[in-house]
């Protein structure tokens, strides 16, 4: 199967919003995988998307961009109805082809300002904003219906998003490991309190929208606290081929 190749920019995050387009008769199947910032969920379920063929839908990158537009709109993130509206009007196309990921926002290719400090620190103004979650939601949905064999991560996926879905996983790791990891992710060069905001207050702000800490019912636990990143993507890999 295909992960997708070109892109289509959306009129608005209502519209059609990837790359993904599969045939009716195409296999469907959802690999839902949430956790907190730092477990790996990105590059690991990248990997894994790669070695079964599948699209690889990345829902953090919806939600920077959302705050990305804002941020450029000049929205007021104390205004919470005008964080949604924003939302609503946002003109965003994101690849599921996990060899080139690409995040569009109307003309703008925001694929690098997404992952800057301005986006990090303002993205929570977002996922906290329930209108703002719910159009976010819906277009997720929309995407993961089209790509029929799709690897989604994010915070809400084995709960909101993708509840029914086959292959459910929480991937954790130790705070102590996800600090030193995305420590090395930026270069060994942050101090600890920056590292502490990127990661812990970021999880903590983000828990009072959606539960990722916990696993939910039927929801499996990957701690990846004392695996390699290959033993990792393995693990995630192996339980999507045992249902396949
Ligand atoms: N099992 C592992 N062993 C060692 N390093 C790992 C492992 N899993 C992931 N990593 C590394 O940890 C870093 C953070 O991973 P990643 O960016 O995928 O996390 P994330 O959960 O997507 O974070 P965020 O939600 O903040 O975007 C990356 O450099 C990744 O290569
Ligand atoms: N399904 C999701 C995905 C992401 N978020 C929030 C949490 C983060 O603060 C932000 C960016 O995600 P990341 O790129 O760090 O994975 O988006 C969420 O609430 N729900």
């Amino acid at each position: 199967m295909s992960a997708g190749a070109s892109r289509h920019v959306a009129a608005s995050v209502s519209d059609s919003v990837s790359d993904a387009a599969s045939a009716a008769d195409a296999p469907r199947l959802v690999v839902a995988v949430d956790g907190p910032s730092g477990s790996g969920k990105s590059s690991v379920c990248r990997a894994a998307a790669r070695e079964l063929g599948a699209a690889y839908l990345d829902t953090g990158a919806m939600y920077r961009a959302a705050a990305w537009y804002c941020l450029d709109q000049g929205v007021d993130f104390d205004d919470e109805d005008a964080v949604a509206v924003a939302v609503e009007e946002l003109p965003l196309s994101i690849s599921t082809d996990p060899d080139h990921q690409t995040v569009t926002v109307g003309q703008a290719d925001v694929t690098d300002a997404i992952r800057g400090s301005a986006v990090s620190e303002a993205v929570s103004e977002v996922s906290t904003n329930r209108r703002a979650r719910s159009l976010l939601v819906d277009a997720q949905r929309r995407i993961i219906d089209e790509a029929g064999v799709v690897v989604a991560e994010g915070r809400d996926i084995t709960t909101v998003v993708a509840p029914d879905a086959p292959v459910r996983v929480l991937l954790t790791a130790s705070a102590e490991v996800r600090l030193a990891r995305r420590g090395l992710q930026l270069g060994g060069e942050q101090s600890a309190e920056s590292l502490h905001r990127q990661v812990l207050a970021r999880d903590a702000k983000d828990s009072t929208a959606v539960n990722f800490t916990e696993a939910a019912d039927g929801v499996a636990v990957l701690d990846s606290t004392d695996l390699t990143f290959e033993e990792t993507v393995a693990s995630l890999v192996d339980r999507v081929r045992a249902v396949r």
